[in-house]
């Protein structure tokens, strides 16, 4: 090995786990394996079902902290002709690794997200996602993400890594703009699960 081959041997980025961290363990209410996680918000673009361009993705709860997702490629979804756009999966991975901190009842927004291209994507294919949290350092957590084809052990076509920073609800509140963030908090069944969050945690 030279010492360039040496020093890529030993790189550390951003969203590695540092040394102190942890594996975080599923929170005691996760839903149980196969179970659907629901959406987080209505208008959500990955999960919401009140958004009808958005991505519709269904997370489900998986064994200990991760999930899986399957998403059907449409011609709304292009970059290039029959191809879905890399930016899209991009997203879906952000959608179904912030899901992974939900299974830890951490509210959590995407710090850092990086994405390997492996294979190009066709439309009208499924996309399997499977999702999973390799460690946790304070307020960080380390994600991780397969996309595979036509099923969970098809062919790999994308991978992905994500530092997520825990945030209190507060982040949300204040940032929102007032009209969405107001509509939300006189959500009962929002509402709910918000307070379940602060009040589990
Ligand atoms: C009321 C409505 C509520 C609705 C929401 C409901 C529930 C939410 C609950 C669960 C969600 C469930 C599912 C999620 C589904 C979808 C996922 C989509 C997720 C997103 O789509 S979300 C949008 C995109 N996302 C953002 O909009 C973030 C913008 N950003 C910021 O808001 C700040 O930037 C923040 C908060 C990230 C940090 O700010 P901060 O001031 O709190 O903390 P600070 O800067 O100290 O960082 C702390 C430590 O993280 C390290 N760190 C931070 N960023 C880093 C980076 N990029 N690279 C390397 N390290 C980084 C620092 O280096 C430090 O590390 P150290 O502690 O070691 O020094």
């Amino acid at each position: 090995m030279n010492a360039a081959q040496d020093a890529a041997a030993s790189y550390r980025g951003p969203t590695d786990p540092p040394a102190d961290a942890v594996l975080p363990e599923r929170h005691p209410d996760a839903p149980q394996p196969g179970k659907g996680l629901g959406t987080h918000y209505a208008q959500c673009f990955g999960c919401g079902e009140e958004r009808p361009e958005g991505l519709h993705l269904h997370v489900r709860a998986g064994e200990g902290v991760s999930v899986t997702a399957e998403f059907e490629v449409a011609p709304g979804h292009q970059g290039a002709p029959g191809l879905i756009h890399g930016g899209l999966l991009a997203t879906a991975f952000d959608e179904v690794m912030g899901a992974v901190s939900w299974m830890l009842h951490v509210p959590a927004v995407t710090g850092r997200l990086e994405t390997d291209y492996v294979k190009p994507v066709p439309v009208g294919r499924t996309v399997h996602f499977s999702a999973w949290c390799v460690g946790r350092a304070g307020r960080k957590l380390y994600h991780r993400a397969e996309a595979r084809l036509d099923g969970p052990q098809g062919l790999l076509v994308a991978r992905a890594a994500a530092l997520f920073v825990a945030v209190k609800l507060e982040h949300f509140t204040s940032n929102g703009r007032a009209e969405e963030v107001q509509a939300v908090l006189e959500d009962p069944q929002t509402y709910r699960s918000l307070k379940a969050f602060e009040l589990n945690p």
